[in-house]
């Protein structure tokens, strides 16, 4: 049985197959709020599925369109996961959010594959269109977490509202930066790691060395940062976790 396996953010949409046990490389496209061109052409080469899995955050047009274009090419209805879905697949796993159905499927689906694939206690970060930092106990209770604007997010916040000149955009992960554009990329990624640092700390008083998971596009650009964290266990990248966590619920 083949199963294609979709997670769609508010910034791009992450799919892989999934066949024997086994789940293929995530790709992914942009979709600024409507479906990619080069979607069609990727979901050509695909062989056809027989189930459909999709957890979407992102706006309603994008998931409209993603299941006419499953329904034209394999005359499937893809099958949409809920909160209410992971609740009742995993029991174990409790939300300390007041309204469960308020934490974002992408967040549940990070917390069950995290559960199930790195016991102990946990710090997952997801840093996409919004930085997500959830807490997780060894005995599947989430601790809540924060959510801030995701890197992209702060750097354009700051050149749409200052007089900064964009072309300053660079990639930066310096301490104490030197120019512009550094300050401001190094800035962005600190200010995610200060979070991870205090985090790390707070999990400190149920387990020694918490691991960390990291994920999100922008996962690469934090690695090299998050590493310089000395209280947190392992920092481990894992890029396709919310896919990992839709497979649990096969
Ligand atoms: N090709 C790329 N080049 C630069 N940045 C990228 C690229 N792809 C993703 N990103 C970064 O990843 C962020 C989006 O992460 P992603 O996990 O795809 O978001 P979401 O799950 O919200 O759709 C963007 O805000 C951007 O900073
Ligand atoms: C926080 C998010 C916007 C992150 O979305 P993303 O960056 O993955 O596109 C999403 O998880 C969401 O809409 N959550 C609902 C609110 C909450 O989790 O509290
Ligand atoms: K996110």
């Amino acid at each position: 049985m083949m199963r294609l396996i979709i997670d769609i953010g508010n910034t791009t949409i992450k799919w892989a197959a999934h066949r024997d046990g086994e789940l293929t490389p995530m790709n992914s496209a942009r979709h600024f709020g409507a479906l990619p061109l080069d979607i069609y052409a990727a979901w050509e080469q695909l062989p056809r599925p027989d189930h459909i899995m999709i957890a979407s955050v992102a706006a309603e047009t994008v998931l409209i369109a993603i299941d006419n274009l499953c329904y034209t090419y394999w005359q499937l209805v893809p099958e949409r996961i809920s909160a209410a879905r992971v609740m009742q697949a995993a029991p174990a796993l409790k939300t300390a959010y007041t309204d469960p159905h308020q934490l974002g499927i992408d967040r549940w689906l990070v917390l069950l594959a995290a559960q199930r694939h790195y016991p102990g206690t946990v710090l997952i970060i997801d840093a996409g269109t919004a930085m997500t930092f959830d807490g997780l106990l060894a005995n599947g209770q989430h601790l809540g977490g924060l959510i801030l604007p995701g890197i992209e997010l702060m750097r354009q916040s700051l050149f749409h509202n200052t007089q900064l000149p964009p072309e300053l955009r660079v990639d930066s992960s310096i301490n104490w930066a030197t120019d512009t554009g550094s300050a401001i990329a190094s800035g962005c990624l600190h200010a995610a790691m200060a979070i991870a640092a205090q985090l790390c700390q707070q999990l400190q008083q149920y387990d020694a060395a918490p691991q960390l998971l990291l994920t999100g596009g922008d996962a690469e650009r934090l690695l090299p940062v998050f590493n310089q964290l000395n209280n947190a266990g392992q920092v481990r990248h894992v890029p396709a976790l919310v896919l990992e966590g839709l497979v649990e619920l096969i």
